[in-house]
């Protein structure tokens, strides 16, 4: 691995239940800082496609095959163990509820501490990271005293990064990271998630199913349909100048783009 090779290579994936296949990306790549968003309709595979390149569908009825490359490590068919060393060190997931995703009969300081030595990091190494990770995300320390159900949907969204953040995550992969949030705190989670691209060099992928959080956070998108990609480019191309008739509908089911169209918060 050097510093150039993808965070996340994705090769012929496809992911079959009972037979019939449910979601495929033929060719995906992540680099370290950049951000990659799966949209579609509901239904179109993009979550199966997500839990499959995290090995979560590894003890599942379904049939995945191609390759799935996390920092060269290869994740179709791997063994739990490898698995597991891959969670939280190299990549995270973000799920769309951050107050479902914590477990709610532990203060978050507890939470953070107990995942930190669940990797092996020391007590003494912990605080630094802890103390780093809530400055990246931007929440005060004293959050950590309360349970789950004590913080906003926005502080829970935030500290669930963090979470990714402190573990060391490469690859942060988020399922729907803001539409259980209202419109001010989704801007702000938009902007964090942008933010530690461009600082930390984190490599996101995001599935989405809303076009306008899209266009202010992706450098490139996948458009995918009855699990299949029907178009893919850089971000400000196939949602500025879409070829595909699908992606033109879902533009127009936008009510409204942000003013100026495409571009970075
Ligand atoms: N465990 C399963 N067994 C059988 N079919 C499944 C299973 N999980 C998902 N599917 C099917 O896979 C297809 C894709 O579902 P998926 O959840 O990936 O879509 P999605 O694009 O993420 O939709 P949404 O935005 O609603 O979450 C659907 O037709 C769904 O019924």
């Amino acid at each position: 691995m050097n510093a150039a090779s993808p965070v996340l290579q994705v090769t012929g994936l496809s992911i079959q239940y009972g037979g019939r296949r449910v979601s495929s990306l033929p060719d995906l790549s992540v680099a370290r800082g950049e951000v990659v968003a799966i949209v579609g309709e509901s239904g179109s595979g993009k979550s199966t496609a997500l839990t499959a390149i995290l090995g979560l569908l590894a003890e599942t009825s379904a049939d995945v095959s191609g390759s799935v490359s996390v920092l060269g490590t290869e994740v179709v068919g791997a063994s739990e163990r490898t698995l597991r060393s891959l969670r939280g060190s190299e990549m995270a997931l973000v799920m769309q509820s951050p107050q479902a995703s914590l477990n709610p009969t532990m203060r978050l300081g507890r939470l953070i501490h107990r995942a930190l030595r669940r990797h092996g990091v020391g007590k003494a190494e912990a605080a630094g990271r802890i103390s780093d990770a809530m400055t990246a995300v931007r929440l005060d320390e004293q959050i950590l005293d309360r349970y789950a159900h004590e913080v906003s949907g926005g502080q829970a969204q935030r500290f669930a990064i963090a979470l990714a953040v402190c573990l060391g995550a490469q690859l942060i992969a988020a399922d729907e990271p803001t539409s259980a949030l209202d419109a001010t705190v989704q801007l702000e989670v938009l902007t964090l998630i942008r933010r530690l691209a461009e600082e930390r060099r984190t490599a996101w992928l995001v599935v989405a199913h809303d076009l306008a959080m899209v266009s202010m956070i992706a450098d490139h998108v996948i458009v995918m349909r009855d699990g299949e990609v029907v178009e893919t480019g850089p971000t400000r191309a196939v949602l500025g100048d879409p070829t595909h008739e699908y992606t033109r509908a879902l533009l127009d089911a936008v009510p409204t783009l942000p003013a100026g169209g495409v571009g970075h918060v």
